[in-house]
């Protein structure tokens, strides 16, 4: 069974995950900012109070800062690894926010959707049922969501089956 300790192993599940936050990340437009005093900012000037969203779906998606951005490419996570993580320090990529208002769940869905999809993916066989297309378009709000709910059929593939039930 997937334990803990194997996470840090799963370097192609992690580059999986961190390209699916980059093209559907969950909060495309984080949560508004509004500046305590008026800011210049590359010439602009932002009044005190005004409201801004920061477009991260937008930003994951611009061709000036990311190659072929449309593609689903998990290995650009791979090619300079170390560099991406989730903290919101890289302004080009920014899932979980940044700053003092970034992701105060970080830590714990940094792991828990790691250990989730991979204790998923070594148990059972993942598939769509017969004749069904994977259909990946979205609808936008604060939360982005899957336009069309996605039924997918597990059909286990552990050779024990007493495995499943395991309780330590
Ligand atoms: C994959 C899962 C998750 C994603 C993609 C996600 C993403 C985000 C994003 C983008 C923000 C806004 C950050 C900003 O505006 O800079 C946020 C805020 C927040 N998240 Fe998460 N989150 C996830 C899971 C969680 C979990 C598991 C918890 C709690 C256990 C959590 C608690 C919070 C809280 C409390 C805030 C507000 C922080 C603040 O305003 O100071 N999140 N999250």
């Amino acid at each position: 069974m997937v334990e803990e300790s194997h996470l840090p192993k799963l370097h192609y599940l992690n580059a999986v995950l961190k390209e699916t936050h980059r093209l559907h990340p969950g909060l495309p437009l984080l949560i508004p900012r509004r500046p305590s005093e008026t800011t210049d900012l590359y010439g602009y000037t932002i009044p005190q109070g005004t409201k801004i969203f920061i477009n991260v779906w937008a930003i994951h998606r611009d061709a000036q800062l990311w190659d072929r951005p449309e593609r689903f490419r998990p290995e650009r996570f791979l090619d300079h690894a170390a560099k991406w993580d989730y903290a919101g320090s890289d302004f080009r990529y920014l899932p979980f926010g940044s700053g003092r208002r970034v992701c105060a769940g970080l830590p714990l869905a940094e792991r828990m959707q790691m250990y989730t999809l991979a204790s998923f993916l070594h148990c059972f066989k993942w598939d769509v049922s017969k004749g069904e297309e994977i259909e990946l378009s979205e609808t936008f709000g604060i939360v982005l969501k899957k336009a069309v709910p996605l039924v997918a059929v597990p059909t286990p593939r552990l050779s024990d089956f007493k495995l499943y039930a395991k309780a330590d």
